[in-house]
């Protein structure tokens, strides 16, 4: 197998990358060890120390870890035109929605009682509904409260930078090792078009020299994260039309500065009603579209392609929402006792999946490279249903979303997710659901379900998309290998493809 090729055994133990870059990212280590100790794949022991149970630095972690964002910075320092946070509603996912603001104390018992119910949670982050950074009082209180309770989880922030360079030292001391920081451009022109104003010691900053300060206030927070050894991913909302092809510019200048992880996210123009974006009837990039920037951005900043664009007080696996049972009414009057116990069951069975896995994937990786070692087969996106696990573990009808992989003769690469709203809502014959179904698997051809109806499997074949029942409970990667050998390659036994 040549060396570009991507090896679905180290899938199974680091992140997933595409096949044009590094097997792992390594932005972000400011340690001369970087290198020497190796850890997973190419990636040094350190880092993977900080990321193997973050569901959000790594792909692989989120088929087994939990996040919880707290709802404790309500206030912000600067405006997007795309942000509004006045709405709240429990049914409504997406950035800057929260059902109630907390304060620290509440924060903390809100921690205590999620982590006695989901053992899978591993990190506590910040973000808004406004900014960890400008509230960073009450920020810093969170952690400090929190860390009473639970010393054992991973804590991150979310900012758009302004205020990040007053802060980098206080961050180091509370061992805040995760950071995000929110950039959507590297030149104050197109800044302007994102930000009306922002509010910086004590005076407020529109157009083109608002988005100047904003712009090396970012760069200086950025560089300095990366000089304290803090892992940083940036998020960078993709505008069509305003910034979609900058965003080329500014995966190159953060990876320079040593961000870790690059994830371009798409506007969500449904939750920018409100807003100046809304107003101006401005569109978020289509599924394609964002695929054609990440895949033009191969080779630079790694990328994160599972981000859910959670809300700011979601709890739970990334994909689902467990944020409602978990309301303020529903906590205990005061911090339940701490059992670590659970929690570490969890972690140990998790590492027993790990290795499972990982033999699982290196047996189906020299299976497609035998296989289609001597044909041109096409590259395929495949839609797969999934509860988490890494495995094909979710009845069509009950899947909220899709994961989507390409896969080709050098192997299956994690490509995104799109919302799918459940099929069995409403009930078999709702024409909208289906409708919503098939918009969302545009570009699709096949979709592997753990199980199916016959009544939505022939509503997808007249649709020209093939569902494939045939491997229930695999892992990802192996099934889909299997069947695109099967498929495409030279293999003689035929898998009984539904
Ligand atoms: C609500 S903000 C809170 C954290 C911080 N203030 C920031 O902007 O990074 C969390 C993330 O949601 C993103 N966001 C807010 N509204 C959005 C929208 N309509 N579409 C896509 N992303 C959005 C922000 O850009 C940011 O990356
Ligand atoms: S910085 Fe964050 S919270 Fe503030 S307006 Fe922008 S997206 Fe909203
Ligand atoms: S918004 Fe993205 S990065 Fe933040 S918790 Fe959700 S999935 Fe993770």
């Amino acid at each position: 197998m040549s060396s570009n090729v991507i090896s679905l055994s180290s899938i199974a133990r680091g992140p997933m990358v595409p096949a044009a870059t590094p097997a792992a990212p390594t932005g972000g280590c400011s340690s001369s060890s970087c290198g020497s100790d190796k850890g997973q794949g190419d990636m040094p022991a350190h880092i993977w120390d900080k990321v193997k149970d973050h569901p959000c630095y790594s792909e692989e972690a989120h088929h087994y870890f939990a996040r919880m964002h707290v709802a404790v910075a309500p206030a912000c320092n600067i405006q997007c035109n795309y942000c509004n946070r006045k709405y709240d509603c429990a049914n409504e996912s997406r950035p800057g929605v929260t059902s109630e603001k907390l304060t620290p104390e509440q924060a903390a018992r809100k921690v205590a009682a999620v982590a006695a119910k989901v053992p899978q949670l591993s990190v506590l982050g910040i973000a808004g509904p406004g900014d960890s950074m400008f509230d960073w009082k009450k920020t810093a209180a969170t952690f400090r409260e929190v860390s009473k309770l639970l010393p054992d989880l991973k804590y991150c922030v979310s900012t758009n930078g302004l205020a990040l360079p007053d802060h980098l030292d206080e961050l180091a001391g509370h061992n805040i090792d995760h950071v995000t920081i929110t950039i959507n451009m590297v030149d104050p022109e197109i800044g302007a078009l994102i930000y009306p104003w922002i509010y910086f010691k004590g005076k407020r900053y529109t157009g083109i020299e608002g988005a100047r300060i904003l712009h090396e206030r970012q760069m200086e927070g950025l560089e300095g994260l990366t000089s304290r050894g803090i892992l940083t991913k940036i998020n960078s909302v993709m505008i069509p039309g305003i910034n979609d092809q900058h965003l080329i510019e500014v995966n190159k200048e953060i990876k320079a500065r040593g961000a870790f992880l690059h994830n371009v996210m798409p506007l969500i123009s449904d939750a920018a009603h409100g807003t100046a974006f809304g107003l101006s009837g401005q569109r978020g990039p289509k599924p394609a579209e964002l695929k054609d920037l990440q895949d033009k951005l191969a080779g630079g900043a790694n990328l994160m392609r599972h981000c859910r664009q959670c809300r700011a007080d979601a709890v739970g696996m990334l994909g689902e929402d467990l944020s409602q049972d978990f309301t303020l009414d529903k906590l205990p009057e005061v911090a339940t006792a701490y059992d670590p116990e659970p929690r570490r069951l969890y972690r140990e069975v998790v590492e027993r999946e790990r290795a499972d896995r990982a033999k699982a994937l290196e047996g189906a990786e020299a299976e497609l490279a035998e296989a289609v070692a001597e044909i041109e087969a096409p590259a395929k996106l495949v839609a797969v249903c999934t509860k988490g696990g890494g495995r094909i573990n979710q009845h069509f009808g009950h899947a909220k979303e899709f994961q989507i992989f390409e896969v080709d003769a050098k192997g299956v690469r994690f490509s995104g997710h799109r919302k799918a709203d459940n099929y069995c809502q409403g009930g078999y014959g709702d024409d909208d659901k289906l409708d919503v179904v098939l918009a969302a698997l545009e570009g699709i051809e096949t979709v592997f379900v753990a199980k199916i109806g016959r009544c939505p499997k022939d509503d997808l074949k007249k649709a020209g998309i093939e569902a494939v029942d045939a491997y229930p409970f695999e892992y990802i990667e192996t099934a889909v290998a299997g069947w695109y050998a099967q498929r495409f390659g030279q293999v003689s036994d035929t898998a009984d493809i539904a």
